[in-house]
């Protein structure tokens, strides 16, 4: 018998007689690859997934322990998703129907982890602004975030950004790696403990797959080969997966989060940017209006440098990035809504005989 705890399950509830309970560890288009108690099965889900469910985001993903229906000879059934701890989703838009709207909302991709790995190289493309927009996203999925600056092989000096980094994240710890040499690789171990769930997050070649190789300590994602020119790495992963580690922890990897839209961050950004939003408190002009009226906090604070413009730079971005998902999601809403409305009417003018009538 398999004990779930291995795969981070904490007890929430019991678990009904004829059932048996899961951790999906692969997705593979519709197909499920599920730890059990008995052991890994494959499965499919249950019918009424489709009937019932109202979003994407009932579905299950990689992370999910869920309730099965256990099939020895076939497909075992998935019947349950149990509530999530921790979920990272993203904004869908990709080409569906009209009809499809209501799955476009939102798609949870990996849930049930500890910690987010942020990760972002040392090299060329590092960028402050772009950890502290992940930092968000890590803040709003309930994980706990860490940062790793990868590549420590390929600068001079890494402690300068290293610390550039600690300094303006000071509540979030920051590790420099390489997962060539394996540098800084055992400040990890604290995360990786036996049952714990970890997320990589950050762009296309910063060196995920390198660094969860590194930790299975055998090649189990292929590693880009570097474009020449651009120094960007290509996409080649196409399901979701979670990996066990030889220490015990887990690793989701997900093809989905790789430049992942912001999903309704707001919490996120209200705690990245507590500093900057306690300002609105002490100002009498609404969040738009900053900087041009005299005697607004913002300005105040810009003028005597104790908040950073490129802070305030930083914060008006992720607001706006936010803003324009939540204004397309409101329109997806408001197109369901007016469609479901233009059906009914029509179906009770075609009862009534149609419009001459
Ligand atoms: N010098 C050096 N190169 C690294 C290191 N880690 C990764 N790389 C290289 O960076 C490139 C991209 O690495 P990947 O591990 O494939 O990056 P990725 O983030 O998984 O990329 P995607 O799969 O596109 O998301 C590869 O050429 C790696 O060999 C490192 O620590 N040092």
């Amino acid at each position: 018998m398999m004990d779930l705890k291995n795969y981070g399950y904490k007890e929430r509830e019991e678990c009904p007689v004829d059932l048996v309970l899961g951790r999906v560890t692969e997705l593979r288009r519709e197909r499920y690859t599920v730890m059990t108690e008995r052991g890994e099965v494959s499965a499919v889900l249950k019918g009424v997934f489709y009937h019932k469910a109202e979003t994407r985001e009932d579905f299950p993903c990689v992370g999910d322990f869920v309730l099965l229906q256990y099939n020895e000879e076939e497909n075992s059934l998935i019947v349950k998703v149990l509530p999530r701890s921790s979920k990272f989703s993203r904004a869908d838009y990709s080409g569906h129907a009209v009809g499809y709207v209501k799955t476009l909302l939102e798609q949870v991709v990996a849930s049930n982890f500890d910690y987010v790995f942020i990760l972002s190289s040392l090299n060329w493309d590092f960028n402050i602004t772009r950890i502290l927009r992940y930092l968000t996203q890590a803040r709003q999925s309930g994980g706990q975030p860490v940062v790793i600056l990868t590549k420590t092989d390929l600068v001079e000096d890494y402690i300068l950004p290293l610390t550039e980094v600690t300094q303006s994240i000071p509540d979030v710890r920051v590790h420099a790696i390489c997962s060539h040499t394996g540098q800084g690789l055992n400040e990890l171990g604290a995360y990786l403990m036996p049952g714990k769930t970890v997320v990589f997050l950050g762009m296309s070649g910063v060196g995920k797959s390198s660094l969860l190789n590194a930790l299975m300590e055998k090649d189990v994602m292929k590693v880009q080969s570097i474009r020449e020119g651009d120094s960007r790495g290509r996409h080649t992963t196409t399901h979701r997966q979670l990996f066990m580690l030889p220490s015990g922890a887990m690793v989701i990897d997900t093809s989905g989060m790789r430049e992942l839209g912001l999903f309704d961050a707001e919490e996120g950004i209200r705690v990245s940017f507590a500093d900057v939003e306690e300002l609105f408190a002490q100002c009498r002009f609404s969040d738009y209006c900053h900087q041009t009226e005299p005697g607004c906090a913002v300005l105040t604070a810009l003028t005597d440098g104790s908040l950073l413009r490129e802070r305030w730079e930083h914060y008006l971005a992720q607001q706006h990035e936010n803003k324009f998902v939540y204004d397309k999601t409101s329109y997806l809403i408001d197109k369901r809504a007016r469609n479901k409305t233009k059906a009914i009417w029509s179906k009770q003018t075609r009862k009534k005989g149609g419009w001459k009538n």
